[in-house]
């Protein structure tokens, strides 16, 4: 293709083209950056453009002709020229901020015919890089969360403390941070800080992502096993075949290519504190024997060893499978069914709790605004009513990612309905439509109900009280009357059914 023609007179001779380029991109630079100035050898300002002027006010310059003529040092705090004239190294990106804030800024070294360093050009590339350049912000943020995470589990790993090992921590959360006012998380919370008190194993029953892991920490935080380990196992992330070495150990040298030294199980690892066992209904049936038998006894036989090592652990199982449906079906061992379901708590999915939307909304964003650097996004009405009307399968870990990625894309921090429905749609869910009380100004159980005929609203509560405790004792009647407090008797004439004797 001929370089020169009528049309597009570009030059011939290198000279000439590399002229032609310099000049174009310092035009580029020019009105694609956010400002440009230049310094002569001795780090006199010698030349502004027209976008940096408008900096000029929050340096506490007056005007153009205070600007030029100083000293870079002088009028630009912080400022790094003064390395690259010396040096004659250009930065490409860099970060400064002084009085007029935070920008990306580069700076270049200009060079004479001999090649000498004759000035330096500066370039405000963005700046406000905290709302510009936020995905990459929130990104270098959680990258820098997980090495902070990984050294701190490496660092413990190696003076083998057991607080830091990888599910091994101190409680993360308290009551406190399980977020919710409404008469189902604060029932959910009683009985959670009553299972505190006591000894005996806590099973928490409910759908995925509800808080149950959350409450486990709560619970030991509030026990008296507090300064111990809270460790935790996620029975379904572990391969069948390692779920035994990973809750008993193994023994040094048990077999070949196990470490001399053998490896500590979780059970031991959380002596004196608790052990978290989630989704314990993923256990296989071999391991459940097993199980069984080390609650029963309290002491594990590590892998490859003939003793019996004691332990001393607090068991909080949760599951967000049906345990006695697993039961009934062969599935989960009965004997370690009734070993683990002492304290069962049923932890509500968010539907049944959505007057704490708004709540949990503000501390999720809170969370999120902490956690990437960011201030936290804020929820326009109509967003907030969107939000009470979904239905939360994924519950309050699915509210979060909903808010996190909308936080993420939004570029004023404020967020509608519309970006939600664009998150829920992207993530496979047809958002529904926003009810009048759904941002949960009313908990449904005010206003207009609260004024139907006495009878009918307690028939109604005991209905509800009913239908929630037997799906709790996946069907049970006698769990159930049991836990509602009421004889059977009392259980099926409610339910309007005949006594059935052969009935459990
Ligand atoms: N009441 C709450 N207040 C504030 N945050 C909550 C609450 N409940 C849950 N969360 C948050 O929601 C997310 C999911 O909670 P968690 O992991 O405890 O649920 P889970 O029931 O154990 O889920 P899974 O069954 O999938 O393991 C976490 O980020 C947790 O901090």
């Amino acid at each position: 293709m001929p370089l020169h023609t009528d049309a597009s007179p570009l030059p011939l001779d290198a000279q000439g083209i590399l002229e032609l380029a310099a000049r174009s991109m310092f035009q580029l630079f020019s009105t694609m950056s956010q400002g440009m100035f230049l310094v002569d050898l001795s780090g006199r300002i010698v030349w502004v453009n027209e976008g940096y002027r408008r900096f000029l006010p929050d340096l506490g310059v007056h005007s153009v002709h205070d600007f030029v003529g100083r000293m870079v040092e002088e009028v630009i705090p912080n400022t790094q020229m003064r390395q690259v004239l010396e040096t004659g190294q250009p930065v490409l990106v860099d970060l400064l901020t002084n009085k007029a804030g935070t920008f990306v800024v580069s700076r270049i070294p200009l060079h004479g015919d001999d090649g000498r360093v004759i000035g330096a050009i500066g370039i405000v590339l963005f700046d406000h890089p905290e709302t510009t350049l936020q995905p990459l912000i929130a990104k270098f943020a959680q990258l820098q969360r997980e090495l902070d995470d990984a050294r701190r589990e490496l660092a413990a790993q190696r003076s083998r403390l057991p607080v830091a090992g990888p599910g091994v921590r101190r409680a993360k959360h308290t009551f406190a941070s399980f977020v919710g006012a409404s008469p189902a998380a604060t029932e959910v919370k009683r009985q959670a800080r009553r299972a505190a008190q006591s000894q005996s194993p806590v099973l928490l029953l409910g759908e995925t992502g509800t808080g149950k892991e959350l409450l486990a920490h709560a619970i030991h935080a509030a026990s008296t096993r507090s300064q111990g380990p809270f460790v935790s196992v996620n029975i379904a992330a572990v391969p069948d075949t390692l779920l035994e070495a990973e809750f008993f150990g193994v023994a040094p040298g048990a077999y070949t290519g196990a470490s001399v030294r053998g490896r500590e199980g979780k059970f031991k690892l959380a002596d004196g504190g608790t052990l978290f066992l989630d989704e314990i209904g993923d256990m296989p049936s071999n391991l459940q024997a097993k199980l069984l038998r080390a609650l029963q006894e309290g002491e594990i036989e590590p892998l490859g060893s003939n003793q019996l090592v004691p332990f001393d652990v607090r068991v909080v199982a949760a599951t967000s499978r049906d345990l006695a449906a697993l039961v009934r079906d062969g599935l989960f061992r009965e004997d370690l069914f009734y070993r683990l379901h002492v304290l069962p708590i049923r932890v509500p999915p968010l539907r049944e709790r959505r007057a704490d939307i708004p709540a949990l909304v503000e501390a999720l964003a809170d969370d999120l605004a902490l956690r990437n650097g960011i201030a936290p996004p804020e929820l326009l009405p109509d967003a907030l009513a969107l939000l009470g009307a979904q239905a939360w399968r994924g519950n309050i870990r699915e509210l979060r990612n909903v808010l996190e990625q909308a936080a993420m894309r939004s570029e004023t921090l404020t967020v509608d309905a519309e970006q939600l429905r664009q998150v829920l749609r992207e993530s496979g869910v047809e958002p529904a439509a926003p009810t009048p009380d759904a941002g949960g100004a009313s908990t449904g159980d005010d206003g207009a109900a609260l004024l139907r005929p006495l009878a009918v609203q307690v028939a109604e509560l005991e209905r509800r009280a009913i239908a929630a405790a037997l799906s709790l004792h996946g069907g049970n009647k006698l769990a159930t009357a049991r836990h509602l407090g009421i004889s059977r008797a009392t259980l099926y004439e409610r339910m309007g059914q005949p006594l059935a004797n052969t009935d459990k």
